[in-house]
């Protein structure tokens, strides 16, 4: 596999979690700033029903594989690791829906 990126060649398990442990702390950053648009999709929609938008997961899905493909990355990881994060995110975003706008009977 050729990976656009420079991996450090590693000789103890160590070094593998070290570099494991550091990527994992910008790719909690970056999904956090995901989350902000995320937020904000559950704002702007109108309607609930909106939340689950089937075509704008198969394009992202489509897209990262595609990226993925051309950096070297194992697809089916992109794949999987993307569709349970939109899974998570939609249960997040139906969450603000509710959020945002709450029944009567739950304004106490
Ligand atoms: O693009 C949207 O409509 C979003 O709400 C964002 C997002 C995502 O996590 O990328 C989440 C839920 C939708 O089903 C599709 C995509």
């Amino acid at each position: 596999m050729t990976l656009i990126h420079k991996v450090e060649h590693c000789h103890t398990m160590a070094d593998v979690r070290r570099n494991i442990d550091a990527l994992d702390e910008r790719i909690v950053a970056l999904i956090a700033e995901r989350s902000g648009y995320v937020a904000q999709a559950a704002r702007i929609k109108q309607n609930a029903n909106q939340v689950h938008d089937q075509a704008r997961i198969d394009f992202i899905v489509d897209r990262v594989k595609a990226m993925a493909a051309e950096q070297g990355a194992p697809e089916a990881v992109i794949e999987a690791a993307y569709r349970a994060m939109i899974d998570a995110f939609i249960e997040f975003e139906r969450g603000e829906f509710q959020r945002l706008r709450p029944q009567p009977s739950q304004e106490g």
